[in-house]
């Protein structure tokens, strides 16, 4: 065979002749290991990123209705709060809805505790941090995050209600990351629901003393959440909210006949 008649196929690629490499994809990618700088770059990153999202969206997508439970990772499991949080773990469980938390300790194992003894489905969005810790020993579906912002999509994408027990500032982060979406209409679906009259009290007169009088915020925007101490409240608040959607959702429907 001459040089010109020689051919070489590279996927959907032909070669011939000169133009054939003198090696194949598979030697290039197995037999150099080449320099490593580049995992630490942010186009590597984007990649890392992206698998974030396939992998979380791979595990939750068939997960039914869920309510996320937000609260502190120090609470210890004899606290009252953390006795709250399983309470409310076990009766979002028992009213069909699967408990979505960080998947730490304090409030988000007793929530996660309570939906599993309840016979619910308990998932843990776990979040890689600077010091060792696994995710809580109550969670049937884990994922183990590195991404804060790809960890939040998943809260929110993934549960139709937000339960905040007290906290820190991881907490109130993710208070105000929620009725920030509520208020600018980025979702539209969900009730936030405070939990501990008398801990978030003073945040909300807080909230309309200083943001509302201000001009800071519209009038509606202090009952974008719902304060209360008692459990089934909770769970009644999320299942009024979801009803009340269901029939807007039904009447719409029927608005534009579909
Ligand atoms: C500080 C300790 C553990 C931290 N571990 C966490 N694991 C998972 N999720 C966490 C953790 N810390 C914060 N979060 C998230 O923020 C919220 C709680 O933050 P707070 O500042 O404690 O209120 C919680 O809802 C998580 O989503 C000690 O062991």
């Amino acid at each position: 065979m001459t040089e010109s008649q020689k051919i070489r196929r590279a996927g959907p690629l032909t070669f011939h002749g000169r133009a054939i490499p003198e090696t194949t994809t598979d030697q290039r990618l197995l037999d150099r290991r080449g320099p490593a700088e580049w995992v630490h770059t942010d186009p590597w990153r984007v990649m890392r990123i992206q698998s974030e999202f396939v992998e979380g969206f791979g595990l939750l997508s068939e997960v039914g209705q869920a309510v996320s439970v937000f609260g502190s990772a120090r609470t210890q499991p004899d606290s009252p709060h953390y006795e709250l949080g399983e309470t409310i773990g076990g009766k979002l469980a028992e009213a069909g809805y699967t408990v979505i938390t960080g998947g730490g300790p304090g409030v988000m194992e007793a929530a996660n505790r309570g939906a599993q003894k309840a016979g619910g489905t308990s998932i843990g969005l776990g979040i890689e941090l600077p010091f060792e810790q696994a995710l809580n020993e109550y969670i049937d579906i884990g994922v183990t995050f590195r991404y804060f912002f790809v960890r939040k999509t998943m809260f929110v994408k993934y549960s139709q209600a937000f339960v905040v027990m007290p906290g820190g500032f991881g907490t109130l982060d993710e208070l105000f990351e929620a009725i920030t979406l509520v208020q600018t209409g980025k979702v539209t679906r969900f009730p936030v629901v405070l939990v501990g009259t008398e801990f978030w009290g003073g945040l909300r007169d807080w909230i309309r003393k200083n943001l509302l009088e201000e001009g800071l915020i519209s009038p509606g925007d202090p009952d974008l959440m719902h304060l209360t101490d008692d459990p089934d409240e909770v769970v009644e608040t999320i299942r009024d909210a979801h009803r009340n959607l269901a029939q807007m959702e039904y009447a719409a429907g029927e608005q534009d006949g579909t």
